[in-house]
């Protein structure tokens, strides 16, 4: 039973999924300490959450069977993706399901600051009618800037454009196309701040976006302009926006989301021309329910070890694409595996070359599952998200390419692995009908299927070798299924590779490798 944590509020119609599946348990927890969270979440096979729930280094240790962490949401700054990323801790998020509403809500801001909504409604409950307070502007005509025209920005402009504003928008992502197609003007960022009557954020907070609308920003400003954050605290600097503000450039500013959230003692919440929301872009039934239940489908699918679609710490692979490496996989995993059981020492530099068909296909995809097959034998929880993180982190330097050569096969899978102790090469393919298959180790060529007990031997080709072998397992009870001998010349050097019935013991093996001309005995389990 996967057990499925929620540690933020959820719509319960999106979650219905998960609370029906056989297989899950879910454990809601809202409001937890973060001591609390460490404690309660040590079996969580998955974690659940919004923007509240931090998701550290140390929740993600603290929970060893954790496979996923979803943020039914888009904002994923409030887990730590690398240290999950270490840990193989797929992070999925939900990054359509709150774009209009997000939208709607930047222009509900928008209107409210412009014609002073909320100011007013508070004066007119404390009994006053004071018209002349609240003479606001008029929206047509106006310049707004987005910064980041992304799914919300688009949103926004399409809504700013049909209350006849001129848009132009700052993303350095945007082509001229899109920007034609949306009806705005591509401007660059210095152009965005200088002539824009309103000034929106909608990019995420990363190293550079934070505190990209500065003291120096605001100085280039128009006087009187209006100032809106529905994206993240940070990206403005919250300390130069209140100077602004009280040095009568900026003339108002709405404000979603704060550096601190809650905001507890922000001098900006003193401001009359600063109105708020507690973080309510995504907080309609409708976005919802779409985020619950994009997550929800995206948690089981990884629970279950189906594809999935919207990892954050892995790059997205196209439902076609996936289809059509699907055979491949198996293969992939298990050239890495083999290789890595018969090349001892710490791994520097890994090939992985392709050649025939499946270089018309994006291989890097099958390059990690390589890679996690030939980690997995000297490192814990290897996966597919960790695998070339763990690589670079131990500075093994991959080297992925494609080739013509197929050496007369449809295509061809080639592992070539250095380490401290020396080199071994390896190959495979998919063979029409009959499957995957080893075709080559090192210089020796062979036909050995991937699966099961394998047994690899390094010996002198002399005659007698190939019935030693038969006559020692025989003596010992183990069947030999298949076996495959290989060698470059006579009497020279020669591998055998056996598939057996059942694994050796730790015993049997040991008298094996004191046979005489056997120079390496070497059991492989796939
Ligand atoms: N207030 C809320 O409740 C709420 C709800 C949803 C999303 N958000 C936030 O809104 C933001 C945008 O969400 P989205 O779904 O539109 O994301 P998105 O990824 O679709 O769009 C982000 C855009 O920002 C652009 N960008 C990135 N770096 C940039 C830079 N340095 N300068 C200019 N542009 C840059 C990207 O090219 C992209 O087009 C995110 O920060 C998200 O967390 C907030
Ligand atoms: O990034 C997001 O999706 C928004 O900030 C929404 O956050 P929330 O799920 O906490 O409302």
């Amino acid at each position: 039973m996967h057990k499925v944590y929620i540690t933020d509020p959820l719509s319960d119609q999106g979650i219905e999924k998960l609370l029906q599946a056989d297989d899950i348990e879910v454990i809601r927890r809202y409001d937890l300490t973060p001591n609390q969270l460490l404690e309660e979440i040590a079996d969580a096979d998955a974690l659940l959450v919004r923007s509240q729930t931090q998701v550290t280094e140390q929740v993600i240790a603290q929970a060893p069977r954790l496979k996923v962490i979803a943020r039914a949401g888009v904002g994923v700054d409030n887990i730590d993706i690398p240290a999950a990323t270490q840990k193989g801790v797929i992070v999925v998020n939900a990054p359509d399901g709150n774009t209009i509403s997000t939208a709607e809500h930047t222009f509900a801001m928008l209107l409210s600051l412009s014609r002073n909504i909320p100011q007013a409604y508070h004066s007119i409950l404390q009994g006053k009618w004071n018209r002349k307070a609240f003479v606001g502007i008029e929206l047509k005509s106006k310049t707004l800037s987005i910064i980041g025209l992304g799914r919300i920005g688009a949103e926004l402009a399409k809504r700013a454009k049909a209350f006849r504003m001129e848009v132009m928008a700052y993303d350095p992502y945007l082509t001229k196309e899109r920007a034609e197609e949306l009806g705005v003007k591509k401007a660059s960022f210095d152009e965005a701040i200088r002539y824009a009557d309103y000034i929106t954020v909608h990019t995420p907070l990363t190293k550079e976006t934070k505190h990209f609308i500065n003291a120096d920003t605001f100085q280039n400003m128009k006087q009187n302009v209006r100032i809106l954050n529905c994206a993240r605290g940070g990206i403005i600097d919250e300390t130069a926006l209140y100077e602004a503000i009280k040095a009568g450039k900026v003339a108002g500013a709405a404000l979603d989301v704060f550096e601190d959230e809650p905001p507890i003692q922000n001098p900006l919440l003193e401001l009359p021309q600063v109105i708020a929301t507690p973080h309510l872009g995504a907080s309609t039934i409708e976005a919802q329910e779409n985020v619950a239940i994009d997550v929800s489908e995206e948690v089981i699918r990884i629970l279950r070890n189906q594809p999935f679609k919207n990892a954050v710490n892995l790059p997205s692979v196209p439902a076609e694409l996936q289809q059509k490496l699907q055979p491949y996989q198996e293969l992939a995993e298990k050239l890495g595996s083999f290789l890595a059981q018969i090349t001892p020492g710490a791994p520097t530099k890994i090939t992985f070359t392709y050649a025939g068909e499946i270089t018309a296909l994006d291989i890097a995809p099958l390059t990690r599952t390589i890679l996690k097959g030939l980690l997995s034998h000297s490192l814990a929880s290897v996966n597919d998200v960790n695998a070339p993180h763990l690589a670079q982190q131990r500075g093994i330097q991959l080297i992925e390419q494609k080739t013509s050569h197929t050496h007369g096969f449809t295509q061809i899978i080639h592992v070539e692995m250095e380490t401290s102790r020396g080199s071994h090469r390896i190959a495979g393919t998919l063979i029409n009908g009959f499957g995957a298959r080893i075709t080559k180790i090192d210089d020796y060529s062979v036909d050995v299927t991937p699966r099961g007990n394998l047994l690899y031997i390094r010996h002198q080709d002399i005659p007698g070798a190939i019935g030693k072998v038969g006559m020692f397992l025989g003596q010992q009870g183990v069947n030999i299924a298949t076996m495959q001998v290989g060698r470059l010349t006579l009497g020279g050097q020669a591998i055998m590779v056996l598939r057996m019935d059942r694994p050796l013991t730790a015993a049997i093996l040991n008298e094996f490798t004191q046979i005489p001309n056997f120079e390496e005995v070497i059991e492989i389990t796939l």
